[in-house]
């Protein structure tokens, strides 16, 4: 089997998995996501983080979001690039104007951008992930494309993936483009090798 229909067959597997999950599960894995990201949520200094907006089962947000504007941090949510098949990041503040992208995801219209590199942290959304920190994505390669450069880059954000403990499988197949992720943060654990930089 290639890698690409393994991808393919994983990938239809877990999404299934993940709408499988009820509303009542979806709101006791946000909360307890929270509690496992709070301590790597650096405190004190300006913070930017960027996050996503969860749909088709994804683990929500909305408690993090919640938090992160008590706690002033900046936020700042993807937006697809007209034609790059890449992401902008956009600042993202509960009165920003939203506007719905070609997936149906909402995005902010017309804030404030940001480099990748001026962010602190960047949450990633996933399908699957694997123990070693492999990640698989919806397939549009969106976040590869954007991360492609950042081991060179003078500073980069640290790259957390988060998931429902559910989206684990032992070993997701490796690209040459996949991205490497610090650690891949779930509703029971974390997930890591070394220590996540400090950006
Ligand atoms: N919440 C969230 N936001 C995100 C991502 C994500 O995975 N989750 N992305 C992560 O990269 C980017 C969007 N990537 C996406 C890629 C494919 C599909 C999707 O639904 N594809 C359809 C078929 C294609 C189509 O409708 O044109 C499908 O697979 O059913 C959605 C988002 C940016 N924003
Ligand atoms: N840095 C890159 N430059 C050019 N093409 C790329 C790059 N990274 C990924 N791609 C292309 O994007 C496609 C999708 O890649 P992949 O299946 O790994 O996406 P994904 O990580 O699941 O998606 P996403 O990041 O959007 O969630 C592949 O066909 C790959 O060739």
């Amino acid at each position: 089997m290639t890698t690409l229909t393994a991808k393919v067959q994983l990938r239809k597997q877990l999404r299934a998995t993940r709408r499988g999950l009820t509303a009542e599960q979806q709101a006791l894995a946000a909360e307890r996501l929270l509690t496992v990201l709070r301590p790597l949520l650096g405190q004190g200094k300006k913070q930017r983080i960027a996050l996503y907006t969860a749909m088709d089962g994804e683990i929500d947000l909305t408690p993090l979001v919640a938090a992160c504007r008590r706690w002033r941090i900046e936020l700042y949510l993807p937006v697809l690039h007209r034609f790059k098949n890449s992401l902008l990041f956009a600042r993202y503040d509960a009165d920003s104007p939203m506007q719905a992208n070609k997936y149906g995801i909402p995005e902010p219209y017309q804030t404030a951008l940001v480099k990748p590199w001026q962010l602190n942290l960047v949450l990633l959304p996933l399908v699957g992930f694997d123990p070693q920190g492999g990640r698989l994505g919806m397939g549009g390669g969106y976040y590869d494309r954007t991360f492609a450069g950042a081991a060179r880059w003078p500073k980069r954000p640290a790259m957390l993936g988060v998931a429902h403990e559910c989206q684990k499988v032992a070993r997701i197949p490796l690209e040459p483009w996949d991205i490497q992720l610090d650690a891949i943060i779930s509703d029971a654990r974390v997930y890591r090798k070394g220590p996540i930089p400090a950006n």
